[in-house]
């Protein structure tokens, strides 16, 4: 867990949801929550830097998790960011309480381990905290020869099994930054659209 991350969650943390201006991005009107997952080297963590401060930096495998905001539009995105390393798998669930969606990142370049990735995507997705989060996929790595088209990847987690649950697949490049901000973007306008209808995410997110 980076000094970062730590200052970040103790100065700035739980308190967020309950404000209605973001002192990060004063012109934010909505305000999401959401948790970022997938195994180990996937590229969560140069995913969020990249949205974060738009430049890729040198990871390190995470141990316990980053956040940062992204802002998008006019929606501020809490981002958690949580070590996919197997030992810490068992502790992905403290993260699910009030999530509104959920990025699950894929290294598409990973074929020996997309049973897996697709177990433990199963397994988040039916925890009683995320049944209502909508689910973004990252099939990251798009710029490496070889990697898995965004249908392969689809079909590896079993996606179009998914029954009531809103879904959305998304080729990325994290390095380019390729493809991060059409998958905000289907984000906000879904978790907006689910406002709209009356559908109650599970977090108290203020569209
Ligand atoms: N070629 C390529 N490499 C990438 C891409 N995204 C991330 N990487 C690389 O993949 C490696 C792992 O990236 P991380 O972001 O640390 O992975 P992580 O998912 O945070 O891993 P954990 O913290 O262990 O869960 C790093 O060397 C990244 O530079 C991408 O889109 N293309
Ligand atoms: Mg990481």
């Amino acid at each position: 867990m980076s000094a970062l991350a730590v200052t970040n969650l103790k100065v700035r943390g739980l308190h967020d949801r309950l404000i209605t201006r973001s002192i990060d991005y004063p012109d934010a009107t909505a305000f999401v929550k959401v948790v970022m997952l997938g195994l180990d080297a996937a590229g969560k963590t140069t995913i969020l830097y990249k949205l974060h401060i738009g430049e890729v930096l040198s990871t390190v495998p995470t141990i316990g998790f980053n956040v940062e905001k992204v802002q998008y539009k006019n929606v501020e995105f809490t981002v958690w960011d949580v070590g996919g390393q197997e030992k810490l798998r068992p502790l992905w669930r403290h993260y699910f309480n009030n999530t509104d969606g959920l990025i699950y990142v894929v290294d598409s370049l990973d074929r020996d381990r997309i049973g897996k990735a697709k177990q433990e995507f199963q397994a988040i997705i039916k925890d009683p905290f995320m049944l209502n989060s909508v689910i973004l996929v990252f099939a990251n790595k798009q710029d490496m020869k070889g990697a898995m088209t965004p249908m392969e990847v689809c079909q590896g987690l079993g996606l179009y099994d998914l029954k009531n649950r809103k879904w959305h697949i998304q080729g990325t490049c994290a390095l380019k930054g390729d493809g991060l901000y059409e998958g905000l973007d289907w984000l906000a306008n879904t978790l907006k659209e689910l406002k709209a209808t009356g559908y109650s995410s599970v977090g108290p997110s203020s569209f």
